[in-house]
């Protein structure tokens, strides 16, 4: 059976990034937060944008008061208050200095800055009572950017230090991908919304609404197609519908191989080219993975119908096909931590197992605690809580408790 690995390498070589220049729109710097840069940006301003203070104190020409020491004093006339702000209008010549604060512009003539603690001030007069390094305290123009140079690459998620560099840079609006559409619906008959009334044989449809929730969060957005029966004639159109209006089509159950499982036999009779229909993975084995020939060519998982299949299969293989598509430029696999587990965790060895439960702080240590409960994927009771996933590969049983395990780490994205 497909590996996990190499079904994360099909799936990733399948997506397409959204397009840097038709999938792209204008947002406000303020609603800008999480979405991903489509251009690089360069500013025109320099930063700093002219040599200013570091501190608060007195801008001065090192030659002056190289020599000065407590024992031996510099004494220089203040010829200037220079707050933040205020352009400077003197220059600084021999025996002179200007009071300076953090963040104000330096005066011509001053290469130094002395903070006020070295020094006493006597009313025009201040006493430079220790020798500075040259050019101490001054932030200089343009050393920490040129203008004119790249300040921000095209692919990056915008957070908040981003969104303060562009601030900075007054860029009040930014160029960034459109939200990956993402189109879910739930198949079976035995399903119902939320506020339906369970009949005998019912349950609710938690797929759609874990999809949803899944989707959001990682910044694309959800279209909510709704229950489709297990009947092939609806099932077709509602894939038909999907594929026409998302990048990405998830649908959940009837991937097995019971008599109402029509996912497979439709995408077939779709002429989808189908990539793979099962994965070495517990849970969430039967997992089928196509692409439909439209102009687009959208992926479609058709996920397994357990809701922990579904949640497990979500996290391990349509996130990282989702960061792919949404434009970011690298990190779209996901990312495992070495952690001691707390409890004892077993599978068969034949699959690649993931165990879902959550990373505790143990002294600042993570630690990987094991949900309590039943484990199958049938069970999405012990599911609540969940910010971890732990790996236990193919061929390996048991990993004892303080024994090192890999573990997905859930917090999105
Ligand atoms: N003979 C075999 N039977 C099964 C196999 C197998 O290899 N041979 N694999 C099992 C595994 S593993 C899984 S996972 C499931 C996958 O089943 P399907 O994808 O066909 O899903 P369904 O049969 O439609 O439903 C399975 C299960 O999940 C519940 N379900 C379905 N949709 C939802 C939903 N939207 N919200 C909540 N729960 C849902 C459904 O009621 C079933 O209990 O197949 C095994 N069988
Ligand atoms: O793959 Mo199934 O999800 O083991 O129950
Ligand atoms: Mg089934």
């Amino acid at each position: 059976m497909l590996s996990v690995s190499n079904a994360q390498a099909i799936i990733l070589n399948l997506v397409q990034p959204l397009d840097n220049q038709r999938d792209t729109e204008v947002v406000d710097l303020l609603a800008a937060a999480s979405r991903i840069l489509a251009a690089p940006v360069t500013s025109p301003l320099d930063f700093p944008h002219w040599d200013n203070s570091a501190m608060d104190g007195y801008a001065v020409r090192y030659e002056d008061v190289q020599d000065s020491s407590a024992q031996q004093p510099t004494v220089l006339d203040i010829i200037e208050e220079i707050p933040a702000g205020y352009q400077p209008q003197s220059i600084i010549g021999r025996g002179q200095a200007a009071r300076i604060f953090t963040g104000a512009v330096m005066p011509a003539g001053a290469d130094t800055v002395v903070m006020q603690e070295k020094t006493r001030q006597e009313e025009n007069r201040v006493f430079i009572l220790a020798a500075p390094q040259a050019k101490e305290f001054v932030r200089h123009k343009a050393s920490f950017y040129q203008a004119g140079t790249q300040l921000l690459p095209a692919g990056i998620q915008l957070n908040a230090p981003e969104i303060a560099v562009l601030a900075a840079a007054q860029c009040s609006q930014l160029n960034v991908y459109r939200r990956p559409r993402v189109a879910i619906f739930s198949t079976g008959d035995e399903l119902v919304t939320v506020n339906q009334s369970l009949q005998p044989g019912q349950i609710v449809d938690s797929n759609q609404y874990a999809l949803a929730a899944l989707v959001r969060e990682c910044g694309a957005e959800p279209l909510l197609l709704g229950i489709v029966k297990d009947e092939p004639v609806a099932l077709e159109k509602i894939i038909t519908d999907a594929v026409a209006i998302a990048d990405i089509v998830l649908s959940s159950g009837g991937v097995s191989v019971g008599d109402y499982d029509y996912i497979d036999k439709i995408l077939q009779s779709l002429e989808a080219k189908i990539h793979f229909q099962a994965v070495n993975i517990r849970p969430g084995k039967p997992l089928t993975v196509a692409t439909l020939p439209t102009p687009h060519s959208p992926l479609y998982f058709g996920l397994p119908g357990n809701p922990a299949s579904v949640l497990v299969t979500f996290w391990r293989f349509v996130l990282p096909a989702i960061k792919k598509l949404s434009g970011i430029q690298q990190g779209w696999e996901p990312i495992f931590l070495k952690v001691p587990s707390y409890d004892e965790l077993r599978s068969d060895g034949q699959r690649e197992t993931y165990l879902w439960g959550k990373l505790h702080l143990n002294d600042g240590i993570y630690q990987f605690h094991k949900a309590t409960g039943s484990h199958s994927s049938g069970n999405l009771i012990n599911l609540a809580q969940t910010n971890a996933l732990a790996l236990i590969p193919v061929g390996k049983t048991l990993i004892s408790p303080q024994q090192e395990v890999q573990v997905l780490h859930l917090t999105i994205p």
